[in-house]
C-alpha cells in the first residue's frame, strides 16, 4: 500500500524530469539561468533582447552578457506582454501550445495522483488487502465451514433453558424444506440477551455445529464506518454470501453497535450507522432467497436497540442468557475441567458454591489461572490449593507480598478485620464469615470473606440490616482501640457500601414505613448521561429531607447495635487480633474456636508450625470453603473490586 504511492512518486518525478531535459540538449555552452530569474530581470528593466528558439530562449542583458533559458513545461501566457512592456527586442515566437507531452502530464497528473491517494486509503482500511483494491464494501464476516465447528451444546453448560429454546433452530436448519412445507413460521432472528461472558457466542456456534451449516460471525462495530454506504454495503455483500452458504448461521456480535435507536445521537449525523440499520432491516425482511438463513445478534443492551429490530419478522425471539446459578457454574466448572488434568481432591460444586456472580468466561479464566499455579509450583496436577489461589486472584487481585506494612499498621488492620468478622458472625441472617486476612491484596489492605449458603437472589430486611452493621464493625473496631482521633481512612468503602444498602432500602426496596413501599429514585442504570444529575424530578423537598431522615435513623440504629456488640466482645476482638497477626489468615474452624473463646485456638489447615504460611488441600467436605469478596477495606478512597449485595 505505501508502495504504491511510492512508486506513483517515483514516476512523476521521472517524468518531471524527461521534461526538463526536452529542450536542454542544444546550446549548453552558454550560461544557463532559470526561468524566475530570467522573469525578475524583465521585471527590473535588464534585458535588452530575447530570441525564441522552439522553449529554448537566448537572453541578451543589457550590459551584453547573455544567457539561455527555458520556458516553463505549462508556458506563461504573460510573458510576451511582459517583455513588450519592459521594451525588449522579441526575435521568433514562443510556441502556443504547451509540448504535448507536458500537457498530459499536466492534466492527467492530479488525478493519478488522487487515484494513487485513493487506492492507498482503500488499502489501509481493508485492513491487510488481499482481497484487491475494490473489496472496500465487502463484509467482514468471518465464515467457519460446517467441518470448522467443533463446539456441541455439551460445551455450553449452566444455561438448559436457553438451550432448550434454540433447539428448534437447529432441527430447522438441519432440514429448512421440511418445516416450510408445513407451513409453520420460520425464523429468520434470534436475539440473545445476557451480560458479557456467558457464553453467547459459544451457544451460536453450538448452533452451527451441531445442525452442521457454516458460521459466519461479525462484531457490529465492523459495519460501523467513516464513509456513507459503507456498512450498508457490507450488510448486504454479507447477506449475499450467506444466501449462497445456506443454510446457514450469521451472528452478529454487540448488534448495539449499530442497531441503536436511530436518531437518538447526540449531535446528529449519523446517517451512515442509519444506512447500515436500515439496510439490516431490509436484509432481515428477506423478500426472497432468505431461507435458511437464521441471523443471531447478541447484545448485553437489549433496551438501547431499535424497536424496529425487534419487530416480527426481524429479531422476535429473544433468548436470555444470564449469570449461571450454583448448579450452573458447577457444570461449566466441569466443562472446563475436562482440559486439564485435576488431583482427586477437586470438588467443583465447593468451588461452584463460592463464586457466585462469575460468568462462564470468569469461570473458564478461574481453571486456567489454577492450572497456571500448577504449572509455576512445577505440579503434576492441578489440586483444591490452586483453585483456591486463582480464585482469590480473581476475586481480589493478586496477594502484594511485597508491600511493607509497619507492624502498627498490621494491628490496626488486623483490629478493622476482626470487627467485621465478629459482627458478622453475631448479627442475624448475615452471610457466615469464613475466612479473614490481613494480606494486602490490590487496594484492599484486609478482608474478611463470606460463604453464602446457596445464591441469594432476593434479601431480607433483616439481613440488609445486618450488613450494614457488619460493613461499619471495621471502622468502630479501629475507633474503640485508637480513639476517635486515629480512625483511618480505610473505611471508606465500607461506608459508601453501607450508605448505599441503607439509602435503597429507602428509596427503592419500601422498608421505610414513614414513606412507604414507593419508588423514590430513578431507575439506575439510565441509558443517557445527565439523567442522574436531575434526579428525582418528581420529589418535594420534604420528601427529599424525609429521605435523609429515614436514611439516617437506620443507619445510626445499625451503627450502634455493632458498637454494643463489639463493647461486649472486646476480648474475642484482642483474641482474633493477636490470631491474625500470627497467621496473617484465619479459617472457618479458628474463627469458630476465637469465637468460643477457647483458650488455645487450632492453627489454619495446613499449617505446619515453623513460620511456614503455606496452605494445604481443605477437606472436601467442609463447607467453609468458598470466599465472597465481602468487607475489603480500601486503601484509596475508591475500591471497585468486590460485590455489592444486589435485591
Ligand atoms: N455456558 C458456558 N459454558 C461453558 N463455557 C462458557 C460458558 N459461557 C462462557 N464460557 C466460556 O467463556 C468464553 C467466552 O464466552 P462467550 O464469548 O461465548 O461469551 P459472550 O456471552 O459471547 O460474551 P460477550 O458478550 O463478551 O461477547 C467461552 O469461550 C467459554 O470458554
Ligand atoms: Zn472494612
Amino acid at each position: 500500500m505505501a508502495k504504491n504511492l511510492i512508486l506513483w512518486l517515483v514516476i512523476a518525478v521521472v517524468l518531471m524530469s524527461v521534461f526538463q531535459s526536452f529542450g536542454t540538449n542544444s546550446n549548453s555552452a552558454k550560461g544557463q539561468v532559470d526561468y524566475t530569474t530570467f522573469v525578475r530581470q524583465i521585471g527590473q528593466d535588464q534585458i535588452k533582447e530575447v530570441r525564441f528558439n522552439d522553449r529554448e530562449i537566448t537572453v541578451t542583458k543589457r550590459d551584453n552578457a547573455s544567457y539561455v533559458t527555458y520556458l516553463p513545461v505549462a508556458n506563461d501566457p504573460k510573458l510576451l506582454d511582459d517583455l513588450i512592456n519592459a521594451n525588449v527586442q522579441v526575435q521568433g515566437t514562443p510556441p502556443e501550445e504547451p509540448s504535448l507531452l507536458a500537457s498530459i502530464f499536466i492534466s492527467w497528473f492530479p488525478m493519478l495522483l488522487l487515484i494513487g491517494v485513493w487506492i492507498f486509503f482503500m488499502r489501509q482500511m481493508q485492513g491487510g488487502g488481499g482481497k484487491g483494491a475494490m473489496s472496500f464494501g465487502k463484509s467482514k464476516a468471518r465464515m467457519m465451514g460446517e467441518d470448522q465447528i467443533k463446539t456441541t451444546f455439551a460445551d455450553v453448560a449452566g444455561c438448559d433453558e436457553a438451550k432448550e429454546d434454540v433447539k428448534e433452530l437447529v432441527d430447522y436448519l438441519r432440514d429448512p424444506s421440511r418445516f416450510q412445507k408445513l407451513g409453520g413460521k420460520i425464523p429468520t432472528g434470534v436475539l440473545m440477551v445476557g451480560p458479557p461472558g456467558t457464553g453467547k457466542t459459544l451457544l451460536a456456534k453450538a448452533i452451527a455445529g451441531e445442525a452442521k451449516v457454516p458460521f459466519f460471525t461479525i462484531s457490529g462495530s465492523d459495519f460501523v464506518e467513516m464513509f456513507v454506504g459503507v456498512g450498508a454495503s457490507r450488510v448486504r455483500d454479507m447477506f449475499e454470501q450467506a444466501k449462497k452458504a445456506a443454510p446457514c448461521i450469521i451472528f452478529i456480535d454487540e448488534i448495539d453497535a449499530v442497531g441503536r435507536q436511530r436518531g437518538a445521537g447526540v449531535g446528529g449525523g449519523h446517517d451512515e450507522r442509519e444506512q447500515t440499520l436500515n439496510q439490516m432491516l431490509v436484509e432481515m425482511d428477506g423478500f426472497e432467497g432468505n431461507e435458511g438463513i437464521i441471523v443471531i445478534a447478541a447484545t448485553n443492551r437489549p433496551d438501547v436497540l431499535d424497536p424496529a429490530l425487534l419487530r416480527p419478522g426481524r429479531f422476535d425471539r429473544q433468548v436470555v442468557v444470564g449469570l449461571p446459578d450454583v448448579r450452573g457454574r458447577e457444570q461449566i466448572l466441569k466443562v472446563h475441567m475436562r482440559k486439564v488434568p485435576l488431583d482427586g481432591d477437586v470438588n467443583p460444586s465447593l468451588i461452584a458454591r463460592g463464586t457466585p456472580g462469575f460468568s462462564g468466561a470468569d469461570l473458564a479464566n478461574l481453571v486456567n489461572e489454577a492450572a497456571l499455579f500448577a504449572a509455576r509450583g512445577d505440579k503434576r496436577t492441578v489440586s483444591m490449593v490452586e483453585f483456591e489461589l486463582a480464585k482469590d486472584k480473581i476475586m481480589m487481585g493478586a496477594e502484594r507480598k511485597s508491600m511493607v506494612m509497619s507492624e502498627e499498621q498490621k494491628a490496626s488492620t488486623a483490629y478493622h478485620e476482626a470487627g467485621h468478622a465478629i459482627i458478622g458472625r453475631l448479627v442475624p441472617d448475615h452471610d457466615p464469615v469464613y475466612k479473614v486476612s490481613i494480606i494486602p491484596r490490590g487496594r484492599a489492605l484486609g478482608v474478611t470473606m463470606y460463604l453464602p449458603e446457596q445464591d441469594r437472589v432476593s434479601h431480607s430486611r433483616e439481613f440488609l440490616e445486618s450488613m450494614i452493621s457488619s460493613l461499619y464493625g471495621g471502622r468502630l473496631a479501629e475507633e474503640l482501640i485508637y480513639g476517635r482521633e486515629k480512625v483511618s481512612t480505610g473505611a471508606s468503602n465500607d461506608i459508601e457500601r453501607a450508605t448505599d444498602i441503607a439509602r435503597k432500602m429507602v428509596t427503592q426496596w419500601g422498608f421505610s414505613d414513614k414513606l412507604g413501599p414507593l419508588l423514590y429514585a430513578e431507575d439506575e442504570g439510565e441509558v443517557f448521561l445527565g439523567r442522574s444529575v436531575t434526579q428525582s424530578k418528581h420529589m418535594s423537598d420534604d420528601t427529599a429531607k424525609l429521605i435523609d431522615t429515614e436514611v439516617r435513623i437506620l443507619i445510626d440504629r445499625n451503627y450502634q447495635r455493632a458498637r454494643q456488640i463489639l463493647v461486649d466482645n472486646m476480648d474475642i476482638m484482642h483474641a482474633m487480633k493477636d490470631a491474625l497477626m500470627k497467621y496473617e489468615t484465619i479459617d472457618a474452624g479458628q474463627i469458630d474456636d476465637l469465637m468460643e473463646r477457647k483458650s488455645e485456638i487450632r492453627p489454619p489447615k495446613g499449617w505446619i508450625d515453623d513460620g511456614d504460611t503455606l496452605r494445604n488441600a481443605p477437606e472436601t467436605e467442609l463447607a467453609p470453603d468458598e470466599p465472597v469478596g465481602d468487607g475489603i477495606d480500601a486503601l484509596s478512597e475508591k475500591d471497585d473490586t468486590d460485590s455489592k449485595p444486589q435485591a
